[in-house]
Protein backbone atom coordinates (compact mmCIF):
# COMPACT_ATOMS: atom_id res chain seq x y z
CA UNK A 1 0.00 0.00 0.00
CA UNK A 2 0.87 3.72 -0.24
CA UNK A 3 2.23 5.65 2.77
CA UNK A 4 -0.25 8.32 2.06
CA UNK A 5 -2.75 5.66 2.29
CA UNK A 6 -1.42 4.10 5.59
CA UNK A 7 -1.28 7.54 8.12
CA UNK A 8 0.50 9.38 6.13
CA UNK A 9 -1.79 11.44 4.37
CA UNK A 10 -0.99 14.95 3.90
CA UNK A 11 3.01 14.53 5.64
CA UNK A 12 4.60 17.09 3.74
CA UNK A 13 8.06 14.72 3.71
CA UNK A 14 6.04 12.66 1.17
CA UNK A 15 5.84 15.38 -1.06
CA UNK A 16 9.58 16.42 -0.53
CA UNK A 17 10.60 12.86 -1.73
CA UNK A 18 8.48 12.91 -4.52
CA UNK A 19 10.04 16.86 -6.07
CA UNK A 20 13.73 15.36 -5.11
CA UNK A 21 12.82 12.57 -7.71
CA UNK A 22 14.54 12.94 -11.01
CA UNK A 23 12.69 11.67 -14.18
CA UNK A 24 15.06 10.71 -17.36
CA UNK A 25 12.81 10.11 -20.39
CA UNK A 26 14.22 7.24 -22.84
CA UNK A 27 16.61 6.21 -20.77
CA UNK A 28 18.20 3.02 -20.82
CA UNK A 29 16.01 2.44 -23.97
CA UNK A 30 13.40 4.37 -25.79
CA UNK A 31 10.41 4.37 -23.77
CA UNK A 32 11.32 4.00 -20.53
CA UNK A 33 10.50 6.89 -17.95
CA UNK A 34 13.47 6.49 -16.26
CA UNK A 35 13.37 7.49 -12.30
CA UNK A 36 16.45 8.62 -11.04
CA UNK A 37 16.70 8.46 -7.00
CA UNK A 38 20.39 9.83 -7.59
CA UNK A 39 18.90 13.27 -7.00
CA UNK A 40 17.07 12.38 -3.99
CA UNK A 41 20.16 11.21 -2.42
CA UNK A 42 22.09 14.86 -2.99
CA UNK A 43 18.96 16.73 -0.84
CA UNK A 44 19.79 15.52 2.49
CA UNK A 45 16.42 16.38 3.82
CA UNK A 46 14.56 14.44 1.32
CA UNK A 47 16.89 11.29 1.74
CA UNK A 48 16.72 11.48 5.61
CA UNK A 49 12.91 11.57 5.10
CA UNK A 50 12.92 8.69 3.11
CA UNK A 51 15.13 6.46 5.78
CA UNK A 52 13.11 8.13 8.55
CA UNK A 53 9.94 7.11 7.64
CA UNK A 54 11.44 3.84 6.92
CA UNK A 55 12.82 3.91 10.23
CA UNK A 56 9.92 4.87 12.34
CA UNK A 57 7.56 2.31 10.25
CA UNK A 58 9.90 -1.02 11.15
CA UNK A 59 11.45 -0.04 14.19
CA UNK A 60 8.96 -1.63 16.77
CA UNK A 61 8.49 -4.99 14.09
CA UNK A 62 10.84 -6.98 15.92
CA UNK A 63 12.77 -7.19 12.75
CA UNK A 64 16.22 -8.39 12.63
CA UNK A 65 17.25 -8.75 8.84
CA UNK A 66 17.05 -6.20 6.02
CA UNK A 67 18.03 -7.11 2.79
CA UNK A 68 18.87 -5.02 -0.28
CA UNK A 69 18.25 -5.47 -3.57
CA UNK A 70 20.95 -4.75 -6.03
CA UNK A 71 21.88 -2.14 -6.69
CA UNK A 72 19.84 0.67 -5.24
CA UNK A 73 18.59 -0.98 -2.63
CA UNK A 74 21.91 -1.16 -1.15
CA UNK A 75 21.37 2.88 -1.16
CA UNK A 76 18.89 2.48 1.25
CA UNK A 77 18.77 -0.23 3.06
CA UNK A 78 22.02 0.24 5.06
CA UNK A 79 20.69 3.25 6.79
CA UNK A 80 17.15 1.44 7.55
CA UNK A 81 19.06 -1.65 9.19
CA UNK A 82 21.28 0.64 11.55
CA UNK A 83 18.05 3.14 12.20
CA UNK A 84 16.29 0.08 13.54
CA UNK A 85 19.19 -1.97 14.62
CA UNK A 86 19.22 -4.74 12.17
CA UNK A 87 21.97 -6.47 10.38
CA UNK A 88 22.01 -5.53 6.37
CA UNK A 89 21.96 -8.73 4.14
CA UNK A 90 22.81 -7.69 0.09
CA UNK A 91 20.78 -9.76 -2.48
CA UNK A 92 23.12 -9.39 -5.30
CA UNK A 93 23.24 -10.18 -8.76
CA UNK A 94 24.88 -13.19 -10.19
CA UNK A 95 28.68 -14.24 -9.32
CA UNK A 96 29.23 -11.44 -7.26
CA UNK A 97 29.25 -12.93 -2.96
CA UNK A 98 32.13 -15.14 -2.80
CA UNK A 99 30.57 -17.87 -0.58
CA UNK A 100 28.05 -20.31 -0.83
CA UNK A 101 24.54 -18.86 -2.63
CA UNK A 102 21.23 -19.39 -2.94
CA UNK A 103 19.75 -18.58 -6.16
CA UNK A 104 16.74 -17.28 -7.57
CA UNK A 105 15.65 -16.42 -10.95
CA UNK A 106 13.03 -13.58 -12.41
CA UNK A 107 11.41 -12.64 -15.26
CA UNK A 108 12.11 -9.23 -16.73
CA UNK A 109 10.20 -7.58 -19.60
CA UNK A 110 12.58 -9.47 -21.87
CA UNK A 111 14.65 -11.92 -20.50
CA UNK A 112 15.49 -13.25 -16.99
CA UNK A 113 18.00 -12.31 -14.20
CA UNK A 114 18.77 -14.29 -11.10
CA UNK A 115 19.90 -12.69 -7.51
CA UNK A 116 21.66 -14.67 -4.80
CA UNK A 117 22.03 -14.46 -0.79
CA UNK A 118 24.92 -15.96 1.18
CA UNK A 119 24.44 -19.07 2.46
CA UNK A 120 24.64 -18.72 6.43
CA UNK A 121 23.81 -14.38 6.27
CA UNK A 122 20.31 -15.18 7.86
CA UNK A 123 19.33 -17.87 10.55
CA UNK A 124 15.95 -19.64 10.35
CA UNK A 125 13.14 -17.96 11.90
CA UNK A 126 14.42 -14.25 11.50
CA UNK A 127 11.71 -11.75 10.87
CA UNK A 128 13.13 -10.04 7.61
CA UNK A 129 12.13 -6.33 5.30
CA UNK A 130 13.07 -6.42 1.78
CA UNK A 131 13.65 -3.12 0.18
CA UNK A 132 14.11 -1.66 -3.26
CA UNK A 133 14.12 1.87 -5.12
CA UNK A 134 10.95 0.98 -7.35
CA UNK A 135 8.20 -1.70 -7.99
CA UNK A 136 7.06 -1.61 -11.10
CA UNK A 137 6.23 -5.01 -12.11
CA UNK A 138 7.25 -6.83 -8.83
CA UNK A 139 9.40 -9.43 -9.97
CA UNK A 140 12.27 -8.54 -8.73
CA UNK A 141 10.67 -7.95 -5.11
CA UNK A 142 8.96 -11.48 -5.64
CA UNK A 143 12.30 -12.65 -6.35
CA UNK A 144 13.79 -11.46 -3.12
CA UNK A 145 10.53 -12.79 -0.93
CA UNK A 146 11.61 -16.35 -2.08
CA UNK A 147 15.07 -16.06 -1.50
CA UNK A 148 14.80 -15.07 2.17
CA UNK A 149 12.21 -17.72 1.94
CA UNK A 150 14.46 -20.01 0.87
CA UNK A 151 16.96 -19.20 4.37
CA UNK A 152 14.03 -19.91 6.41
CA UNK A 153 13.52 -16.19 7.10
CA UNK A 154 10.07 -15.23 7.66
CA UNK A 155 9.56 -11.74 5.52
CA UNK A 156 7.48 -9.28 7.07
CA UNK A 157 7.14 -6.30 4.57
CA UNK A 158 8.69 -5.39 0.91
CA UNK A 159 9.35 -1.49 1.21
CA UNK A 160 9.88 0.45 -1.82
CA UNK A 161 10.44 4.24 -2.37
CA UNK A 162 8.58 4.00 -5.34
CA UNK A 163 5.95 2.10 -6.82
CA UNK A 164 4.26 2.49 -10.46
CA UNK A 165 0.37 3.20 -10.31
CA UNK A 166 -0.03 -0.15 -11.24
CA UNK A 167 0.93 -1.28 -7.57
CA UNK A 168 -1.69 1.09 -6.09
CA UNK A 169 -4.46 -1.26 -5.80
CA UNK A 170 -2.41 -4.21 -5.04
CA UNK A 171 -1.51 -4.54 -1.19
CA UNK A 172 0.97 -7.39 -1.86
CA UNK A 173 3.49 -9.72 -3.63
CA UNK A 174 3.09 -13.52 -3.49
CA UNK A 175 1.58 -13.02 -0.19
CA UNK A 176 3.60 -10.26 1.20
CA UNK A 177 2.54 -6.47 2.43
CA UNK A 178 4.22 -4.06 0.02
CA UNK A 179 4.83 -0.15 1.28
CA UNK A 180 5.38 2.05 -0.97
CA UNK A 181 6.28 5.99 -0.20
CA UNK A 182 5.37 7.96 -3.65
CA UNK A 183 4.11 7.69 -6.97
CA UNK A 184 6.80 8.06 -10.00
CA UNK A 185 7.70 11.44 -10.36
CA UNK A 186 5.91 12.85 -13.88
CA UNK A 187 7.90 14.47 -16.81
CA UNK A 188 6.52 18.16 -16.68
CA UNK A 189 7.11 18.67 -12.94
CA UNK A 190 10.86 17.75 -13.11
CA UNK A 191 14.14 20.03 -13.23
O1 LIG B 1 9.42 -4.47 -10.25
P1 LIG B 1 10.34 -4.86 -11.38
O2 LIG B 1 9.66 -4.87 -12.71
O3 LIG B 1 11.04 -6.17 -11.11
O4 LIG B 1 11.46 -3.73 -11.53
C1 LIG B 1 12.09 -3.10 -10.43
C2 LIG B 1 13.59 -3.29 -10.46
O5 LIG B 1 14.14 -2.66 -11.63
C3 LIG B 1 15.24 -1.84 -11.23
O6 LIG B 1 16.43 -2.56 -11.17
P2 LIG B 1 17.17 -3.11 -12.47
O7 LIG B 1 16.59 -4.46 -12.85
O8 LIG B 1 17.13 -2.03 -13.50
O9 LIG B 1 18.62 -3.39 -11.95
P3 LIG B 1 19.81 -2.38 -11.50
O10 LIG B 1 19.33 -1.58 -10.31
O11 LIG B 1 20.91 -3.32 -11.11
O12 LIG B 1 20.14 -1.51 -12.66
C4 LIG B 1 14.84 -1.37 -9.86
O13 LIG B 1 15.95 -0.87 -9.11
C5 LIG B 1 14.23 -2.59 -9.26
O14 LIG B 1 15.19 -3.43 -8.65
N1 LIG C 1 10.96 3.43 -14.87
C1 LIG C 1 11.94 2.94 -14.10
N2 LIG C 1 12.84 3.77 -13.53
C2 LIG C 1 13.83 3.28 -12.76
N3 LIG C 1 14.01 1.97 -12.50
C3 LIG C 1 13.13 1.10 -13.05
N4 LIG C 1 13.02 -0.25 -12.97
C4 LIG C 1 11.95 -0.63 -13.70
N5 LIG C 1 11.34 0.42 -14.27
C5 LIG C 1 12.07 1.53 -13.87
Amino acid sequence: MFAEENGLKGDPRLQRIYQAINVVPHFPKNGIMFQDITTLLLDHNAFKDTVDIFVDRYRDMHISVVAGIEARGFLFGPSVALGIGAKFVPLRKPHKLPGEVFSEKYSLEYGTDCLELHVGAIQPGERAIVIDDLVATGGTLSAGIRLLECAGAEVVECACVIGVPEVKGRCTLIGKPLYVLVEPRQLDQCF
